[in-house]
């Protein structure tokens, strides 16, 4: 399903989306960090028991830096309502991820959530969307963090009027482009298996795209069972530098960026390999059971701890 004929890039450009609201609570946080991975392996872990479990309270529950990725969450049934672009959601694969921490994520907030299409891309067999939300704390009016996101929108290309494809970007650059890979051995790497069941202990959070739990679903996007959801991977590979570059301290976390390379089948074990580059670290994850890479990226740090050098 490709885009209608008289399908208008600059009219979906333009699409303003209405405002989200999205309000969590430790509670929320928490199941989050189960979904992640945390305390799978170890429930004693010191550096990831706070996710989850706080000696002195709830409110003491510490939050993951991608968390905020689920503030966009309620943005995913606005985009199949997008001025001209068809599309079959079932085809719909998560391309890209990127995000900014302005302050630590609080262990339970209000975000009101604004939205707008920051990139769109005619790949011909496909189309690349992409969506940034700004989230600001409702409470103190400050902004939190920025999102974006690239889908790619499986057989929806092919609407460009001219010879040249059409590519529309905001900032300019393609912020989804591939990051090269370090030659050397990495700095540092984690290994850990998710559960069969990992999609659907994430899809809590409030992903309840059925790629990830219906079978049929999965068939008819192309594959034999569901898929682990993008964003609970990446949630594995950044709690994966968390753990092992910032001794736990997952307030160095400045930035984010990953690219879906390749599906995950819940259960398959995730090998994520870093490297240290001054304040970035440069990481891939690889499935163990198929030795491809699946995702990779980078996560800038606001500082090094003594421990990383
Ligand atoms: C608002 C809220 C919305 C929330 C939505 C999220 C909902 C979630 O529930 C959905 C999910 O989590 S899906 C699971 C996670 N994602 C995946 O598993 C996808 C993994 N990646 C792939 O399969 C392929 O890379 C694939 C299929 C993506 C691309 O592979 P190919 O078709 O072989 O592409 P290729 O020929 O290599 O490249 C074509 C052009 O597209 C660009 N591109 C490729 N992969 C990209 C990616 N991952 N991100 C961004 N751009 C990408 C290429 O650069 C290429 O462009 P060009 O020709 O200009 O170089």
């Amino acid at each position: 399903m490709a885009a209608s004929s008289d399908f208008d890039p600059q009219l979906l450009i333009a699409h303003k989306f209405p405002e989200k609201i999205y309000s969590y609570t430790e509670r929320d946080a928490a199941i989050y960090g189960l979904g992640v991975g945390a305390c799978a392996k170890d429930a004693l872990d010191d550096k990831e028991l706070k996710y989850v479990y706080h000696p002195d309270g709830q409110q003491f529950i510490q939050v993951l830096p991608t968390f905020a990725a689920l503030f966009s969450n309620d943005f995913a049934s606005e985009i199949e309502h997008l001025p001209g672009l068809e599309y079959d959601p079932r085809l719909l694969l998560h391309g890209h991820q990127f995000i900014e921490i302005y302050k630590p994520l609080p262990s339970n907030a209000s975000m009101v959530n604004r939205a707008s299409i920051s990139g769109l891309q005619d790949k011909g067999k496909a189309a690349i969307l992409e969506i940034e939300i700004l989230s600001y704390e409702k409470e103190s009016g400050e902004l939190i963090c920025m999102n974006r996101m690239a889908v790619y929108l499986r057989g929806a290309g092919g609407f460009s009027k001219s010879s040249q494809p059409y590519s529309y970007s905001k900032h300019g650059t393609n912020t989804a482009s591939n990051i090269g890979i370090p030659k050397g051995q990495p700095y540092a790497i984690f290994e850990e298996c998710t559960q069969p069941s990992q999609a659907l202990l994430y899809r809590l959070s409030g992903d309840y795209n059925p790629l990830h739990s219906d079978p049929k679903i999965a068939e008819v996007a192309g594959f034999s069972r569901p898929i682990l959801h993008g964003l609970c991977t990446l949630g594995f590979a950044v709690r994966a530098v968390c753990n092992r570059i910032c001794g736990g301290d997952q307030t160095m976390v400045k930035s984010i960026s990953g690219r879906f390379l390749l599906h995950v089948y819940p259960g398959e074990t995730l090998i994520t390999e870093m490297w240290l580059d001054g304040l970035r670290v440069v990481y891939q994850v690889k499935v163990k059971e198929r030795n491809r890479t699946v995702l990779s990226g980078f996560v800038d740090l606001n500082r090094l701890v003594s421990s990383s050098l």
